[in-house]
Parts: structure tokens; sequence; C-alpha cells
């Protein structure tokens, strides 16, 4: 609804408070928009120096230099380009108050149904246990349990993971009255049997406490012993009955066990619940998280057909019980709601350290750039945590009015097996699933390019941060995890950049062009990859040579580096403070984004390239949800895990033993001869210089540590030898 449309809202429309209220960011906007003017200008001096100031004549070399000067001015092109760009997502930041009394007040217990889709896919790694108690917390949201319908998909087709869910239907009945009686939070059991401010002081928390445990310590016994106990099949025995004596995780058929049937009672206490493992065959693609969510969405459809739906990955437990009614403030409000499609949550973590070791937690994306992306036209899906309304996801476009009314006749209760054949593998063929319709398949970011066609097809969304952080997930806790993930990550990401859907062609005209920007701020994460490891690689080679590349220190030309070095750096650190983060946490992200630039996104980028040559498909790594005990402790001690052998790990120490070797090498020739290299290569001494001490966890890892999460000695012998042998090349050259 444009502006102008509001001087036509009646009178008596208008004084009905709004659900939720839009508030940009009061003061400092002037100042962050001087402060990003000066940047630039020190970005377009550095342009003009290299297009400008010619080469000192060096009679031998000349070519070589303007080679490399020409190479340093397209690096730096890129950078200030990149810089300009991510600028989009700080310009005009919003934020979203809810108000979930005015809701109640208007609404009460009168909400739209909800369907709560969680996904897993291996019970090795994403451990049963913590998935039901994903489950159980969104069993026991602050939502009336007729309205509520909670299905797991389970891509792993595992007895163990049925068998943790049918405990936890039976513990649910306990566990969600406990909460409502209580108002507990959060109401994952593990999470608030742990939390240190539970005060278990009742008779009642005692007797859950207890019962928690023996449901626990059964599925953990069966977990580690990947056996169901006998008695258990014989109780839920309709629901083993499913799987045949052949099944595995790859070659099944659907398998559907309504565990909690609200469709049936008329009093309902606990919502319903559902166990969805959708038919796989091996000559059959399955699309991975996408294509069990369309599953879900269909098989939903025919049992709860819930107007909104909450999709959550299986780590990712309710920590707000409030959530969904936040969400609805937003969906539900008259007038700026009706164009919002889906409501995002920031993806928070339960098991971070103090410092965030990994970088994990995003903290500026979360604190800064999604609210930016809000303020252009809203933030991004990112699979988990997002409620969304189900006529929106299945295709429907903004303006289309059908009148989204929930039928209140029940759902004639279709029989089981015909429900059971809409998760079928031959189901989707010749149809629009996976295209116009519910989740996209085909890339490895099936949230990103979701979220982008539905702005594409005109709705908006919204970013919530609700002071009571609303989901908690499990963030990698080792070093290779994480970089898998964000390899996955930025390759998706370039894939939608490159593909039909891209922002910059697909969105053109359909979202506005600040959102453009901001897809590509993410999508340009695999591609810049290369101009980080030729500037880093050239800065270092240089120095080890005694070739500058920056003006001198004392020289004019220097102060737009230093500044924007400097100005660009204090502004990173302060945003990070802003937003929470420790200085520590800061400096380790700092490394962490150079790792994930020169590995991750290098080999995301190359994956793109293979799959678009048609060699390689891309996959889904799941991450590892569970560490083992040792390592878990380094994790806790903020140690770095390197422990396996990787080719991104090869990577990482290959460039960290170069920069080493060169900044050794050129403060030896510093000592004995040329002092004047100060002057001339100060700058390239700093960058080496920081190179080297953001790597010295790399080098702890390689060279003194002697435990298991050291690198092998494989990848550190290799990595020396690399870059032993770039050096003596460049020696002799
Ligand atoms: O074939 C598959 C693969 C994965 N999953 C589920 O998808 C979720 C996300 O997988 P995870 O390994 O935890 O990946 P992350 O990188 O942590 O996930 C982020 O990135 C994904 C896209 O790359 C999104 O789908 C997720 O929602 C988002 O949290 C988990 O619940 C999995 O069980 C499936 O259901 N089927
Ligand atoms: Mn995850």
């Amino acid at each position: 609804m444009t502006k102008e449309d509001n001087r036509f809202i009646p009178v008596h429309e208008g004084d009905r408070e709004p659900l939720f209220e839009t508030r940009n960011r009061t003061g400092g906007v002037i100042a962050f928009r001087v402060f990003a003017a000066s940047v630039f200008a020190s970005i377009c001096s550095i342009w003009f120096y290299r297009l400008t100031v010619p080469v000192e004549i060096d009679e031998n070399q000349t070519g070589f230099l303007r080679f490399i000067r020409l190479v340093m001015l397209i690096l730096e092109i890129w950078f200030g380009f990149y810089w300009l760009i991510i600028q989009s997502l700080r310009w005009n930041p919003v934020w979203r108050f809810t108000s979930t009394d005015t809701l109640s007040r208007r609404h009460g217990n009168d909400l739209p149904k909800l369907d709560v889709f969680v996904c897993t896919a291996d019970p090795v790694i994403e451990p049963p246990l913590m998935v039901v108690n994903t489950v159980l917390s969104t069993l026991a949201l602050d939502y009336p349990p007729e309205k509520l319908a909670v299905y797991l998909s389970d891509d792993g087709g595992s007895q163990l993971t049925f068998y943790a869910l049918s405990e936890a239907a039976e513990f649910a009945k306990t566990w969600v009255p406990f909460c409502k009686k209580f108002d507990v939070e959060p109401r994952s059991p593990a999470a608030y049997l742990s939390s240190k401010a539970n005060g278990l002081d009742t008779a009642e928390a005692v007797e859950v406490a207890e019962l928690y445990k023996e449901m626990a310590d059964r599925i953990e016994t069966a977990t580690k012993l990947r056996r169901v106990p006998e008695e258990a099949l014989f109780k839920y025995g309709d629901g083993f009955a499913q799987w045949d004596s052949d099944a595995t995780q790859r070659n099944h058929g659907t398998i559907l066990q309504i565990l909690v049937d609200g469709r049936k009672e008329k009093t309902v206490s606990i919502p319903t619940l559902v166990y969805l493992s959708r038919e796989k065959r091996p000559e059959h693609h399955h699309n991975f998280k996408a294509g069990s969510m369309n599953a879900l969405l269909r098989v939903s459809s025919k049992i709860s057909c819930g107007r909104i739906i909450l999709s959550l990955d299986c780590d990712m437990y309710v920590n707000n019980s409030k959530s969904a009614r936040e969400a609805l403030c937003i969906l539900l409000d008259e007038k700026q709601g009706k164009e919002i499609a889906f409501v995002q949550f920031p993806q928070f973590y339960d098991n971070l350290t103090r410092n965030d070791l990994y970088g994990s937690m995003m903290r500026v994306i979360a604190h800064v750039e999604f609210n930016g992306l809000d303020g252009n036209g809203g933030p991004f899906y990112i699979g988990t945590g997002c409620f969304h309304r189900r006529d929106v996801i299945c295709g429907k476009k903004y303006g289309d009015d059908e009148e989204e009314e929930e039928s209140e006749e029940v759902q004639e209760i279709l029989e089981s097996e015909m429900i059971k054949a809409l998760a079928n593998c031959t189901y989707e063929k010749n149809s629009q699933w996976g295209k116009e319709m519910g989740v996209k398949y085909g890339c490895p970011v099936e949230d990103i390019v979701t979220g982008l066609s539905i702005q594409c097809r005109g709705w908006k969304s919204a970013y919530l941060t609700p002071k009571r952080k609303a989901f908690l997930g499990v963030a990698p806790t080792n070093l290779h995890q994480m970089l898998v993930q964000q390899r996955r990550w930025s390759e998706g990401n370039f894939q939608i950049q490159l593909s039909e859907y891209s922002p910059v062609w697909f969105g053109q005209g359909k979202i506005g062009l600040g959102l453009i920007v901001g897809y590509c701020c993410y999508g340009f994460w695999a591609p810049s990859s290369l101009p980080l490891l030729v500037y880093s690689v050239l800065t270092s080679l240089c120095l080890f040579k005694g070739i500058p590349l920056f003006p001198k220190v004392l020289s004019s030309w220097f102060i737009p580096f230093g500044y924007v070095t400097v100005a660009a750096n204090a502004y990173s650190l302060a945003e990070f403070l802003w937003c929470g983060g420790t200085l520590r946490g800061w400096w380790n992200e700092q490394r962490m984004w150079l790792y994930r630039r020169t590995s991750s996104f290098l080999f995301g980028f190359m994956d793109t390239v293979l799959k678009k040559l048609g060699v390689s498909e891309s996959a889904f790594a799941i991450t590892a949800k569970v560490a083992e005990e040792e390592a878990a402790e380094r994790y806790e001690k903020e140690v770095m895990e390197f422990g396996v052998e990787s080719p991104m790990f090869l990577l990482l120490g290959t460039l960290g033993m170069l920069n080493l070797f060169c900044l050794a090498a050129a403060i030896m020739r510093l000592v004995m001869t040329s002092r004047e290299d100060v002057q001339t290569m100060g700058m390239q001494f700093v960058i080496t210089g920081l190179l080297v001490v953001l790597n010295l966890p790399l080098y702890e890892g390689m060279l003194l540590r002697k435990d298991k999460g050291k690198m092998p000695l494989s990848v550190t012998v290799k990595s020396v030898v690399l870059a032993l042998s770039a050096c003596t090349c460049i020696a002799f050259l």
C-alpha cells in the first residue's frame, strides 16, 4: 500500500491500533553518511593514485611492475565496489516492535491455525534426543493447542527418530501442561532443566525433571545401541509396521504416523503431532531439505492445513514461547501486515563460547545487516525460524485477493494411504512443485532462492528480533564443519546470482534496487574469494621480493590508504561491540572472514563453476550437531579444531606459511641491509604482519600442538613444502 492510499482509509479503521510499529534509526544517520562519504572519497583517491601516478622506472622490470600495478588497480576497484554495495545494508535499517497484548485483546484465542515443520535428516549427526527437544519446545508454544500441529520430517527414515518421537508424544502430555501452568521458559526440556534459573522447587517440577530424565535415558540408550527396545516395538507397533524389512535411509516407502490427532478429540490439551518420512528411491532425486519441505506442505494440507507455517531446523528450539504470537502481530496486522509474506527471526545459537571462536553468530549480519535488508524491502528467508503464509509459499502472488479464509469445517479425515501418496517420489512428476510452488529445487540454499522468488511476486518480508531470543540452534563446533557450511552457503548464493532467478535480472523491476544490491552482497561471497587471495599472496610475495606496492609511508598518497584501513576497521570494531560482541570476538571474526574467503568461498566458487560446466552436482552436506568429548572440551576452551585432512586446510596452511616466510625474510632484510624498506614497504609490513598475527592459532595447530585437534602432520608438511617452493620460485624470478 502506498503512502497516498492511507488518506482514503476510513477514520474508524484508522483508530484501530496497529499490531506492530516500524522504527527507523533515530540518531547517527547523518554522522554515518558523512563518515561513509569520507571513506568513499578515500577509495576514489586510491583509484586515482593507481591510475595516474607512474611506476618508478626500473629498467629491466618495467613491464612486470606495470602488470602488478594493473592487478592492484583491479583488486582495489573490486574492494571499493564491494565496500560500496555493503553500505546498502547500513543505509536505512529498521526495527519492528510488536504488541502481543493488543493481539490478545483483539483476537483472544481466535488465532489462525499454525503448522510447525521440523526437518531432520540423519540420526547420527542429529541425535534423536535433540530433535525431540526441538519438537517438544514447539508443542509447548504459547498457542491454542487445537490450532497447532507439529510435523517432523525425517529424511533419515530412522526408526530411532520415530521411537524418540513416540516417547516425546507421551512425555508431552506432562510437559505441555506443566509449561503452561508455570509459564516456563525456555520450553525445550533439556534447555530448561539445564538452565540455572529454572527454580526446580515445586513438586511438579521435580516430577517432570524425573520423567524427562527417564525418557532421555531410554532414547539415548536406544541411540547408542542403534536399536529400538522390544517393548517399544510392541507399544508403537502400527508405526513400526510401516518399515519394510529391507528399508534403508535411501530406499523406503512413505512412512506417516499421526501420533497425536487433534482432529479426533473435541477438547485437546496437546497439539497434533505427526511423523513423516517421505518416500526415497535411489533413482529419484530427493532435493534435500527443499524436497522434504514440499512433502510436508502437501501432507499437512490434508491433516491440519494451517494457514501459517513455521519452518525450523531440528536443532533449533523455541526459546521464547511467544514467538508465534510475535510473528502474528505482523502477519495479522490489518494495514501494513497485509503485504508481508513471511516473518524471519534471526538464527541465534545456544552453544556459543564467549568469544565465538568460529564467528558462528555472524553478529553484525544478525544485528545490523538484516535490519538494513528489512528497510530495503525485507530480510531473506534463511530456512529456519521463519513464519510463512501457506498460500504464499505455495505460489500465491501479492494482490491475488482470494480471501485467505479458514475453512471451519474439519477436514474430512482422509484415508492415511491417500495422504501418504502425497509424499511419494513420483507425486511431483510434471508438476510445478519445486518450481512455481513451494520451496525451490536445485539450489544448495533453497531458502534464499525461495524467499527471493516470493519477494519477486510482490511481497515484502519482515525481520523480528524480540528481546527474548525467539529460537536457538546449534552452531558448528569445529573449523572444518564451519568451512563446509559456509562453502555450501557461498556456493548457493553465487548460483542464484548466475541463475535465471538472479536478483540482478530476475529481480529487476520486481524488488527495489536496495534489495537487489542486498542480495548481491551475499551472492558475491564466492567470487570475492579470488581478489582477497591474490591480494594477500601478492602483498606477501612482493614484500619478500622487495617490490613496493603502496606509496611511501611519509608521502601524501599514503593518507587515503591509511585512512581507509584504519576507518574501515575501526568502524567494523565499533559496530561489532555495539552488537554486543567482545574485542576478542571481533578479532576471531576477522580471522574467520579471512578463512572463509580464502577457503570456503573459493571452493564454493569452484563448485559453482564446475556445476555450470556440468562436471559436478551440488550436494547438501549436513552439519553435525554433536562433537566427541575431547573436541567438545577444546571448543569450550576456544582452542581451534583442525584434526581432519582437508583440501581447505591445505590451502589455509599454505597461505599461512607463505605469509610467515615472507614476513620473516623481509624482517631479516630490514635488519641486515635495507632500512629504507620501512618507508617504501610499510603498508606491506602491516598487511602481512596482520595476516601472520591473525594466523597464530593456525601456526600453533600446525607446529606446536600435540592433541588430536591439531593440524594433521601431512597437511602441515605439504603446506610448508608448497609455501617454500613458492618462495624459492619467486626468489629466482
Ligand atoms: O536432505 C536433507 C538435508 C538437510 N535437511 C535438514 O535441513 C536442516 C538444515 O541442515 P544443516 O545441516 O543444519 O544446515 P545449516 O547450514 O545449519 O542450515 C542453514 O542453511 C540451510 C541452507 O543451506 C537451510 O536449509 C537451513 O534452514 C539453515 O539453517 C536440518 O534440520 C536438516 O536435518 C533435510 O531435512 N534433508
Ligand atoms: Mn544447522
